[in-house]
């Protein structure tokens, strides 16, 4: 079963992981320009024959559809076997986490996202201890003159 997710405008979104799975032959899906297209009912039409676009099943083909040259006609062609959006990650706050956690959802190694969530916290504790370092600088420097004046009074 895909876990597609459909928008208020009835776009369907897919992540790679759901599309990865389409890769055979009477099943054949293909991202070109974050756009995926069910290609199943193609394959025996290409006129660059099947074997290219199996090879390709289930995976970003844009840079080899680029590569070829295709034409405005192969062009207007994709269209009609258009089935949804490759679903990006919307970018909030927190440009680490998200970043990976893209990467994640784009089927690269989720073991990153621990990494820049850990850095997030010690980019977090410095800023901490800076504050902290400030405020006690500041602290000190204003009873320093008044430490000062209370030996003088000792002395005296
Ligand atoms: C669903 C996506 C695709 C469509 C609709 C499509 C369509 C076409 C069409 C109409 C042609 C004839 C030449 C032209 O009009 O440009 C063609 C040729 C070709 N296509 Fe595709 N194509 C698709 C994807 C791909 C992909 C992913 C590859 C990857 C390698 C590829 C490789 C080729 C090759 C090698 C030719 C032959 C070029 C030649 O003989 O000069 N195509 N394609």
């Amino acid at each position: 079963m895909d876990n597609d997710k459909t928008s208020d405008g009835g776009v369907k979104f897919y992540t790679l992981e759901d599309v990865r799975v389409h890769n055979m032959i009477n099943d054949t899906w293909l991202i070109i320009h974050d756009k995926v297209y069910d290609i199943s009912k193609f394959l025996e039409e290409h006129p660059g024959g099947e074997e290219v676009l199996l090879e390709q099943g289930g995976a970003d083909a844009t840079e080899s559809f680029e590569d070829v040259g295709h034409s405005s006609d192969a062009r207007e062609m994709l269209q009609q076997y258009y089935i949804g959006e490759l679903h990006v990650v919307r970018k909030v706050h927190f440009p680490h986490v998200l970043s990976a956690k893209k990467k994640c959802d784009l089927g690269v190694t989720c073991s990153l996202i621990k990494n820049d969530i850990s850095f997030s916290y010690f980019y977090f504790a410095v800023s901490f201890l800076h504050v902290l370092a400030n405020l006690s600088h500041f602290f000190l420097m204003k009873n320093l003159p008044h430490t000062h004046t209370q030996k003088k009074s000792m002395i005296a």
